[in-house]
């Protein structure tokens, strides 16, 4: 690993060591161009708590996967006992837990879910 000593710049300034080669999101840009932050505070907070957030979505779109998965059985089962693929009663149902719990935007999420573990309707 090539290494250019960045200490006598400021933290705002550098990029960092680990994480940004040529095909990085961000590689070349300074703290402040990657976070929008105006202070390396902030700069650092946001870097920290981005790391947070991917490691979430990781476990989201896993458990969606997960999710898609289980809904398959389902649906093979139904259609393998001469049933169709959807079932709009449980859909509804669905969409409901959803939106209780996170409002018109929770639909919306059910909607493109659904979408995902059984397709187009
Ligand atoms: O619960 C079912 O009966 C399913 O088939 C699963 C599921 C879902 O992914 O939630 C998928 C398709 C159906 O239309 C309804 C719900």
């Amino acid at each position: 690993m090539t290494t250019t000593d960045t200490t006598a710049l400021p933290t705002s300034a550098r990029t960092d060591a680990e994480g940004t080669g040529p095909r990085t999101p961000g590689a070349g840009k300074t703290a402040a161009e990657r976070t929008g932050a105006r202070t390396d505070d902030a700069a650092l907070l946001i870097t920290d708590a981005r790391e947070r957030i991917d490691a979430l979505d990781d476990r989201i779109i896993g458990l969606i996967q997960e999710r898609a998965a289980v809904s398959a059985v389902i649906q093979e089962a139904r259609i393998g006992s001469g049933g169709r693929r959807v079932n709009l009663a449980r859909e509804m149902e669905v969409l409901g837990r959803y939106r209780d719990a996170l409002g018109r935007p929770g639909t919306a999420l059910a909607m493109t879910m659904l979408e995902l573990c059984r397709g187009r309707v």
